[in-house]
């Protein structure tokens, strides 16, 4: 690391479509917060009113004048207005008084993001102050972070499941030998859930509330795989035009979530079948990791279990892998 940088970087990002976290060399982990903006309409240029958790209770609650944004889609930066934004708000808390000199930092992107994507991330980094960067892919540090042995020679494979893009990777010798991704993840799942009782019960909910059905049925489902039972939904019915609350079966949830998963585990099929023999027998001693906040949902894992035959287990706590392997990446 300090190669790239002429001294060691200050700060790693992990700038996700979810959270953005900023760790430093020395605490780790100092900034978790939503990825979201705030702004205001009403001047010339949008001022912004609220960053990350201030902006978070605003979501889905704005009146006319004002506009809560995301920087990232499906894990890579769509607005680099509120990129920039947010990086100035978090950067500045994370180091606190400790500033001293242009900032350098190590910034996780997917591994297959395309040069432009990679070059808006730069230009928002650098807007907000940070002086030098280096873009390392996220699933070699989720990676690091899952405690895999990234270094040695034996192929290991990875699953890295965020709120807008999941990536599927083999690793050997301190780099990724095949990754593929599909730019769906929680946020979609999400998405899905709230189309589901759109179309299927008339019932309107939002992106917040889509949020807590979808982590009250994967706890639910954690504790009682398969059982039937019903979720109450607080929304607006689109029959009345009221406020109410109605019953969402499980099951109905698991076909929902069913869906979402079957085109991961697709991507997971075709990196299998485009691996070395070697490194598939690896893959077959070891099994799959998962990694991301949405590693949690258990159809993940039996889904890619069943459809490959291999082992597949969730890192402990799979949300943190990738700020700790860039923590882990500032260190060494
Ligand atoms: N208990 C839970 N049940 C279901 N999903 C969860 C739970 N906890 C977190 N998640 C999901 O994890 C996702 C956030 O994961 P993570 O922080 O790894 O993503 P991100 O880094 O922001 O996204 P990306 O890397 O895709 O840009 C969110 O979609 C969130 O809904």
């Amino acid at each position: 690391m300090a190669s790239f940088f002429s001294r060691k970087p200050d700060l790693a990002i992990d700038f996700g479509t979810a959270n953005l976290r900023v760790i430093r060399r020395d605490e780790g982990v100092v900034f978790d917060e939503p990825s979201l903006c705030c702004f205001s309409k009403s001047g010339v240029a949008p001022g912004l009113i609220a960053a990350g958790m201030n902006a978070q209770a605003m979501v889905d609650r704005t009146t006319g004048n004002l506009e809560v944004k995301r920087p990232l889609r499906r894990g890579v930066l769509q607005d680099i207005d509120s990129a920039r934004e947010l990086l100035r708000y978090a950067v500045p808390k994370a180091l606190g008084r400790k500033r001293s000199g242009p900032v350098r930092a190590v910034i996780g992107v997917p591994a297959d993001a395309t040069m432009a994507e990679r070059s808006a991330l730069l230009t928002a980094a650098r807007d907000a102050g940070i002086g030098s960067v280096r873009l390392v892919a996220e699933p070699f540090a989720a990676a690091i972070g899952a405690g895999l042995p990234v270094s040695a020679a034996t192929g290991t494979m990875l699953v890295e499941c965020g709120a807008g893009t999941t990536e599927v990777a083999v690793l050997s010798l301190g780099g990724i030998c095949l990754t593929r991704s599909v730019r769906i993840g929680g946020a979609s799942l999400d998405q899905a859930i709230a189309d589901s009782l759109h179309f299927r019960h008339k019932f309107l909910i939002g992106d917040m509330t889509a949020e807590r059905v979808k982590q009250d049925y994967v706890a639910q489902r954690q504790t009682r795989p398969g059982a039937a039972g019903t979720m109450a939904v607080k929304g607006r019915s689109l029959t009345s035009g009221m406020p109410t609350t109605i019953d969402i079966s499980l099951k109905e949830l698991d076909t929902v979530v069913g869906r979402h998963v079957g085109e991961i585990v697709e991507v997971v099929l075709d990196v299998l079948g485009g691996t070395s023999p070697e490194l598939s027998q690896d893959i077959h001693n070891h099994g799959i990791v998962l990694t991301g906040g949405s590693a949690v949902v258990p159809l993940i894992r039996s889904m890619i279990e069943n459809a490959t035959g291999l082992r597949v287990m969730a890192a402990d706590t799979p949300a943190q892998c990738v700020p700790n392997g860039l923590h882990q990446m500032l260190l060494h």
